[in-house]
């Protein structure tokens, strides 16, 4: 049997990070430091490589003259021939194919010769290590069912907050929150929906940089694919040339519907003009959905690798979150500190769009274990939270 090379697309080095900076925690090649050693490129030119070697535990991002990055640490535009030189740097550093812990996070290590989930398939896809939301569970305890009287507190406590009308929050001119939106039937079919697409061709997977730097969550596009190193839109996956699966039409219909809700609660309740904006109806192209294990985390950014058009028109982005609660980040500028929190709960949908379609948001934290039991029990889903973003290009 032929055994192909294992290729990855994100190299991840084959001894410990820690080799590569020194004792200031300073990367020792190319002479970067751990601050302004990425930028994301211009959208002119999506060949320049942007490396992120630093912060890469860090929440916190450089705030002067960086632009956005979605690990959470800090990007500059500044040293475009320094970013190609660790691009390439990287090139000659052998990389090893990873898998994941039960936390999400990469691990394991492989030789090259195994022949492994990460290897090629015979029409020369690159496959990557397959990340199951709802892993099943192998274990010899008999796992017990939460008291009665926790899942039916649970049901009265969705009912209530799903009844029309009930629970809505206007954050902001075109941001509005609507609490416990979605029943916990429609929770449960999203989690099983995304179980099957994200084990499947296009599934999911943890985006990196060329610097080896991964974002703390996993990933995975629907409609078309989302490059979050060059940050644009394209047809197939390129790092292993997957086509992005369809956005179930049940999704469309959800988004739908909550733009439809918002509106009627809007033209009811706003009390300034600007907030009285009703959103455009979307027909999504684009869905990315996140998984977010209790460690994981977004850094403050905006969505804006949409068409010209669909931002000038505020087309809305419609999000959706299941499971854990993440708190949540958003504000007119990058300033962490002068951000305003919200918490995203379970069946939460917020609707982000016109004045707010380019506000930076991001998540800096997830609270463990607050999923509803039911929803845990009904799906299997792993500790975390998934969020899935509906776009219109
Ligand atoms: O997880 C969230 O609530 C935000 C996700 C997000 O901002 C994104 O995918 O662009
Ligand atoms: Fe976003």
């Amino acid at each position: 049997m032929e055994i192909k090379p294992v290729r990855l697309s994100y190299p991840s080095y084959t001894s410990s990070d820690r080799d590569f900076f020194d004792s200031s925690n300073n990367l020792k090649m190319s002479g970067y430091n751990r601050q302004g050693n990425r930028s994301a490129p211009a959208k002119s030119d999506n060949r320049i490589k942007h490396t992120n070697v630093g912060s890469r535990s860090d929440w916190k991002p450089n705030l002067a003259k960086n632009d956005a990055c979605l690990d959470g640490s800090s990007c500059s535009q500044n040293n475009k021939s320094s970013v190609t030189d660790a691009a390439s740097d990287v090139k000659n550093i052998k990389p090893i194919p990873i898998s994941f812990d039960d936390d999400g996070n990469s691990k394991k290590v492989k030789q090259l010769g195994d022949k492994s989930e990460t290897d090629g398939d015979d029409n020369g896809r690159l496959n990557h290590p397959v990340f199951d939301i709802c892993p099943k569970k192998v274990s010899s305890v008999i796992k017990l069912k939460a008291p009665l009287h926790v899942l039916n507190k649970e049901k009265r406590n969705q009912s209530k907050q799903s009844m029309k009308g009930q629970n809505i929050i206007i954050l902001g001119p075109g941001m509005v929150l609507m609490k416990g939106y979605i029943s916990s039937v429609d929770q449960i079919s999203i989690v099983k929906t995304c179980r099957e697409l994200g084990i499947s061709d296009g599934g999911f997977y943890q985006p990196g940089y060329s610097g080896g730097t991964k974002l703390h969550l996993q990933m995975m596009c629907l409609g078309q694919n989302w490059d979050p190193e060059t940050r644009t839109y394209s047809e197939l996956r390129e790092f292993d040339k997957s086509k992005p699966p369809v956005i179930p039409e049940k999704f469309h219909e959800m988004v739908k519907k909550a733009i439809v809700d918002s509106n009627e609660f809007i033209r009811g309740n706003a009390v300034s003009s600007d907030e009285r904006k009703v959103f455009p109806s979307i027909s999504p192209d684009i869905c990315i959905v996140n998984f977010y294990t209790k460690s994981g985390r977004l850094g403050l950014h905006q969505d804006k690798d949409e068409s010209d058009a669909s931002l000038k028109k505020g087309l809305p982005v419609v999000s959706f979150s299941i499971g854990d609660s993440a708190e949540f980040l958003y504000g007119e500028t990058r300033s962490i500190d002068e951000a305003d929190k919200v918490t995203l709960e379970s069946g939460d949908v917020l609707i982000f769009g016109g004045k707010s379609r380019l506000i930076y948001h991001g998540v800096p934290s997830i609270v463990p274990d607050s999923a509803p039991t039911s929803l845990m029990e009904a799906t299997d889903m792993r500790a975390g939270r998934l969020n899935l973003t509906f776009r219109m290009y």
